[in-house]
C-alpha cells in the first residue's frame, strides 16, 4: 500500500506500508543496530519517536514473546528499507508485520533509508508524519510541523506503571499500591540486596540484570514520593531510562535530590539525566543522538574501551557539573560527550548509554555488579 513519509523542513519520501492503512506521527530517529528489533519496538524509552533501521533487512528472524522490553510496543511508527515476511528462526513465533498490525503500529519501508538518515544526521532529528490516506507532500509536511515538540514535555506519565510490581517467572508480579506503605514489604526471595527501582520507562532487561546481580527489585511508578521511598529503606535506588525532554520532570529530579544523601543510587541513560540534574547540573538536546548498538566509550577509571548500546537524543552537559563534587567516568570516543558519571561522597554513579543491551554487546555489564559492591560497602 502506498505510503508518504514528510519531514517537518519539507523533505519527503515515498514509500509502501507493510502494515496496512493508517497514519503515524512523531520525532524521527534513526538506530544503526543490525539485530534486535523487538527490543527496540517495545523500549519505552522510544515513546513519541518514530525509528528508521539503517540495517537494510529487517524481520528475518521473526519475533518472539521473551524478547520484548516493556509490555507493549513504544515506537510510533517502524520505518525499514527492505521488510523480509518470511522469517526463519527456530524461536520465531510470528512475523514482525503481524506483530505491528496487532498493535496498530505503522510499518513502511521501499525509501531510501540511506538519505533518510544522512538527512537527519545533517539537519538534527525533526518531526514528522506518515500516512496512507494524505498523499499530498505539502499537506502532510504543514502536518509534521504541527506536532508538539518533544523538548519541555513530560512523556514519563505515558510509560510509567501504574502499580508497583516485584519480578517473578520472568516477568512483572503486580502488587496494590497501597502495600507501597508496608516497609515489611520485601520478600528477601534469597537476594542479597533491596532495591527500589524507580520507573520512567524501565527496561525488563534492566530488572533481570539486577536480579543477577543479587538484588530484589521492587519497581515504583515515577510519581512515589519520598516519604514511601525512605520507608521501604532499600539497599539502594535504581533510577530508571525513559523517554523525552529530561529537564520538565521538576517533581523527579526533586524527589532524587532528597534521596541522595541517604541511599547509594545507579541511573541508566534517562535516570543519570535527572541525577546530572539533580546534582545541579543542566541537560541539552543533541543534534540526533546516539541510538546503536556499536559506540565506543572509554572507561576513565580503568582506561578500558566499552563498545555499547545507545539510545539517547538528550544529554548531560558536561561544563554545568561542578568538577569538585562529581567525578566523569565515561567518555563517548566518537565526540567526546560525557557518558558516566560518578559522586564518591554521595556514592551515587550512572551511565547515559545501556549496560542491559539485550541483544548486546554486554561489555559494560559488570556496572550491576558494581551497585551491589557499592549497597554492600554502604551495609557494612
Ligand atoms: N534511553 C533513555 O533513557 C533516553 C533518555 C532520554 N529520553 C533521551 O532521549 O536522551
Amino acid at each position: 500500500m502506498k505510503a508518504l513519509l514528510a519531514l517537518e523542513d519539507g523533505r519527503t519520501f515515498s514509500c509502501r506500508s507493510f502494515t496496512g492503512p493508517g497514519e503515524a506521527r512523531g520525532e524521527v530517529v534513526f538506530n544503526t543496530s543490525m539485530t534486535g528489533y523487538q527490543e527496540i519496538l517495545t523500549d519505552p524509552s522510544y515513546y513519541g519517536q518514530m525509528v528508521t533501521m539503517t540495517y537494510p533487512l529487517i524481520g528475518n528472524y521473526g519475533v518472539c514473546p521473551e524478547d520484548v522490553e516493556s509490555d507493549r510496543i513504544h515506537v510510533a511508527a517502524f520505518i525499514v528499507k527492505e521488510y523480509q515476511e518470511f522469517p526463519s528462526n527456530f524461536r520465531s513465533k510470528g512475523t514482525l508485520a503481524d506483530y505491528l498490525i496487532k498493535s496498530h503500529i505503522l510499518g513502511i519501508e521501499d525509501l531510501d533509508t540511506r538519505a533518510l538518515t544522512r538527512h537527519i544526521r545533517k539537519s538534527g532529528a525533526m518531526r514528522a508524519m506518515i500516512s496512507t490516506t494524505d498523499l499530498d507532500p505539502e499537506s502532510l509536511v504543514a502536518r509534521a510541523g504541527q506536532i508538539p515538540a518533544m523538548q519541555g514535555s513530560d512523556l514519563v506519565q505515558y510509560v510509567t506503571t501504574r502499580k508497583p510490581y516485584f519480578w517473578k517467572y520472568n516477568q512483572p508480579d503486580y502488587v496494590d499500591a497501597k502495600s507501597l506503605e508496608d516497609p515489611f514489604i520485601w520478600r528477601h526471595k534469597g537476594k542479597k540486596h533491596s532495591v527500589v527501582a524507580l520507573d520512567f520507562g524501565i527496561k525488563y532487561n534492566i530488572i533481570r540484570c539486577l536480579e543477577n546481580a543479587g538484588c530484589e527489585v521492587l519497581v515504583v511508578p515515577a510519581k512515589t514520593d519520598v516519604q514511601t521511598i525512605k520507608r521501604l529503606n532499600p539497599d539502594g535506588i535504581f533510577l530508571s531510562n525513559g523517554p523525552g525532554d529530561p529537564e520538565p520532570l521538576t517533581y523527579i529530579v526533586e524527589t532524587i535530590r532528597e534521596l541522595l544523601d541517604n541511599f547509594p543510587i545507579f541511573g541508566i541513560c534517562l535516570g543519570m539525566q535527572l541525577l546530572g540534574l539533580a546534582m545541579g547540573g543542566k541537560t541539552m538536546k543533541i543534534k540526533f543522538g546516539h541510538r546503536g548498538g556499536n559506540q565506543p566509550v572509554k572507561n576513565i577509571d580503568t582506561g578500558k574501551v566499552e563498545i555499547t548500546s545507545q539510545n539517547h537524543g538528550f544529554a548531560v552537559d558536561l561544563n554545568t557539573l561542578d568538577k569538585s563534587k562529581c567525578h566523569l567516568t565515561h567518555i563517548n570516543l566518537n565526540e567526546d560527550s560525557l557518558e558516566g558519571l560518578k559522586n564518591d561522597t554521595i556514592r551515587a554513579f550512572a551511565v547515559q548509554y545501556h549496560p542491559e543491551a539485550s541483544p548486546g554487546p554486554h561489555d559494560a555489564a559488570y556496572l550491576f555488579n558494581q551497585f551491589a559492591k557499592v549497597m554492600e560497602h554502604a551495609k557494612a
